[in-house]
């Protein structure tokens, strides 16, 4: 089965939702900013995203049975307090349609923009399409005004057959170790894959097109390690002991959100390691579309055990705590670093 109509749906709802957050990330107020249940941050650009997304994805693939399962929901915004916030999501949503070509569709109701947003409630699973949104992977390198991605994908039967990945602030020249950033660097990439097609990167403005590969490296000592900038959402000292057993000489490369899968699919680095603290339970939404990007490139995505990523279970992943991403040539290699590793952490706690 091809996915054409629906990854050209994809590529405009994500292309879209990242103008809105390119707008709010350059004139971020603090009033944008609010705290989630779990303590969190949360932004109206996480809202604003996520309502365009879904708006985009029902309006040019109509059906019956439009699934999305989303990070957000609506619940903050209703109450008296969350009105402000509210309008100015609204506001936001509606000056985007209106400046595309949806400015037929650029008068919605608050209650419009409450709808779009809930419309994330679906729970996902093995049975049919499920559409997998986070509209603002990275909230906190957002916030500090680094990388950050809108990862869209899409489940059939429990499978990613597809995904898009916005990255508005990655370079479209390589972020590997020895290349130093400049100001000149060109930013903005979208990294597309649907199953068995490979992977492709194209500016955001889609001025052009390139088709991207892992790297082939199976030599740890001229490549680089990618992982989270935030200390909490993964074990840096692991990474750092799995590093030094494969012999890497390069220092980690720290970056937020899914713009690791990215780079890792056009070789910037060679490896991905995530090992969230004790208790983590991986969502969907974090991973599905920066999988298949990665696999389509030619790379190998696994938990700590091997096993390939489970996306038929509903929200959550079911997983061998850690995820490793890589060529298929150092996987092996980088099990059994990871294995011993892991086995000497437990023995020393
Ligand atoms: N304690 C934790 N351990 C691991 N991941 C966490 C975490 N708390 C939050 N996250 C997840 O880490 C994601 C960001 O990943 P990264 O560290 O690669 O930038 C967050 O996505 P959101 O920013 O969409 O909420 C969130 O889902
Ligand atoms: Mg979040
Ligand atoms: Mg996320
Ligand atoms: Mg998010």
């Amino acid at each position: 089965m091809s996915y054409e109509k629906e990854l050209a749906a994809a590529k405009k709802a994500a292309s879209l939702a990242a103008l809105l957050c390119q707008k709010v990330q350059k004139a971020l107020l603090q009033s944008d900013i609010h705290s989630k249940s779990d303590k969190s941050p949360v932004t109206v650009a996480d809202y604003g995203s996520q309502a365009l997304v879904s708006l985009v994805l029902e309006r040019e693939l109509p059906s019956e049975s439009f699934s999305l399962v989303a990070e957000e929901d609506s619940g903050d915004l209703r109450g008296n307090s969350g009105q402000e916030t509210l309008q100015r999501i609204r506001t936001l949503v509606n000056d985007t349609l209106a400046n595309n070509e949806y400015s037929s569709v650029s008068n919605l109701t608050t209650d419009d923009v409450l709808r779009a947003i809930d419309n994330g409630k679906s729970e996902g699973g093995s049975r049919g399409q499920h559409w997998v949104l986070d509209p603002i992977d990275g909230t906190k390198g957002f916030l500090r005004g680094d990388q950050y991605a809108i990862a869209l994908a899409l489940l059939d039967e429990g499978k990613v057959v597809l995904g898009v990945l916005a990255c508005p602030n990655l370079p479209l020249t390589s972020i590997s170790g020895e290349n130093q950033q400049s100001s000149q660097d060109k930013l903005g990439c979208l990294f597309f894959a649907t199953v068995g097609t490979g992977t492709y990167m194209q500016p955001l403005d889609g001025s052009s097109l390139l088709k991207v590969h892992v790297s082939t490296t199976e030599n740890p000592e001229e490549a680089s390690l990618f992982e989270s900038f935030e200390a909490a959402h993964s074990l840096h000292d692991l990474s750092s002991t799995i590093a030094k057993k494969l012999g890497f000489k390069a220092p980690p490369v720290r970056i937020d959100s899914q713009a690791k899968y990215g780079a890792l699919s056009r070789g910037d680095g060679a490896i991905y390691l995530r090992f969230p603290h004790k208790g983590y339970r991986e969502k969907i939404w974090d991973h599905a579309a920066g999988c298949i990007v990665v696999t389509e490139a030619g790379g190998v995505v696994a938990d700590a055990a091997g096993n390939p990523l489970d996306f038929s279970k509903g929200k959550y992943l079911d997983l061998e705590t850690g995820i490793i991403v890589t060529n298929q040539k150092l996987m092996p290699l980088l099990l059994k670093a990871v294995k011993e590793s892991l086995e000497e952490r437990a023995s020393s706690l």
